[in-house]
């Protein structure tokens, strides 16, 4: 499969990237990045800092340079923030790119994220509602940037890992019709 750079994981927060990104790149034998650790690390700052000092626009721009760089290396596998794929120049500079998008449903999604403080934008009163909203408005973005969409609601980090490798092998064929992608039908006979 001729795709450039990083491998990219992308999806709603609570889907895994963090966990099962270094599990595939494990399996794989690359690298493994993650934005969200790499912001902070650069900027000396907690992401729930940036928010609630400066605001989420400012937090979007520097999320949008710091994926950038993390897109231009060679190889690897790159978990983004949830919300990165929000950039339409992140977007674009996905292309290319295989991009795996971690699923997963409202239920999951929030047990998942509930016991966590550090994702400002579900820290409301509500985060049912917010992940609902959240999940609503971005699940086309997911899909239209994925070249593979795999579950993750009954599945361990393990065994998303293992799926995703499959998947990858099949040559990325989505579970369900997102838009970045190769759209003839998987090869491999079952
Ligand atoms: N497939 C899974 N099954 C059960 N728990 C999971 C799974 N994937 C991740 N988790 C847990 O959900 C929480 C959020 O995972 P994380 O990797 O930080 O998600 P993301 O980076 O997509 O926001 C962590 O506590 C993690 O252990
Ligand atoms: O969905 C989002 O907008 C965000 C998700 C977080 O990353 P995870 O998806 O890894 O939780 C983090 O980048 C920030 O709190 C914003
Ligand atoms: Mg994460």
């Amino acid at each position: 499969m001729t795709a450039r750079g990083p491998i990219v994981v992308v999806g709603p927060p609570g889907s895994g990237k963090s966990t099962v990104g270094p599990l595939l790149a494990n399996r794989l034998g690359k690298p493994y990045h993650d934005a969200d650790a790499e912001l902070e690390a650069s900027t000396g700052r907690r992401i729930a800092d940036i928010f609630a000092t400066d605001g989420e626009e400012v937090f979007r721009a520097i999320e949008e340079e710091v994926v950038a760089e993390g897109l231009a290396r060679d190889d690897g596998v790159y978990a983004l923030g949830g919300g990165a794929v929000l950039s339409e120049r992140t977007r674009k500079r996905l292309l290319g790119h295989i991009v795996v998008f971690l699923n997963v449903g409202m239920a999951e999604g929030v047990r998942r994220t509930g016991m966590s403080t550090a994702r400002p934008l579900l820290a409301g009163i509500n985060p049912r509602a917010t992940y609902k909203a959240l999940l609503e408005a971005r699940l086309p973005v997911y899909r239209a940037v994925a070249t593979v969409e795999v579950d993750t609601d009954d599945r361990s980090p393990d065994e998303v890992a293992d799926q995703v490798v499959e998947r990858l092998r099949e040559g990325g064929v989505p579970e369900s019709a997102p838009g970045n992608n190769t759209t003839e039908h998987s090869t491999k006979e079952r």
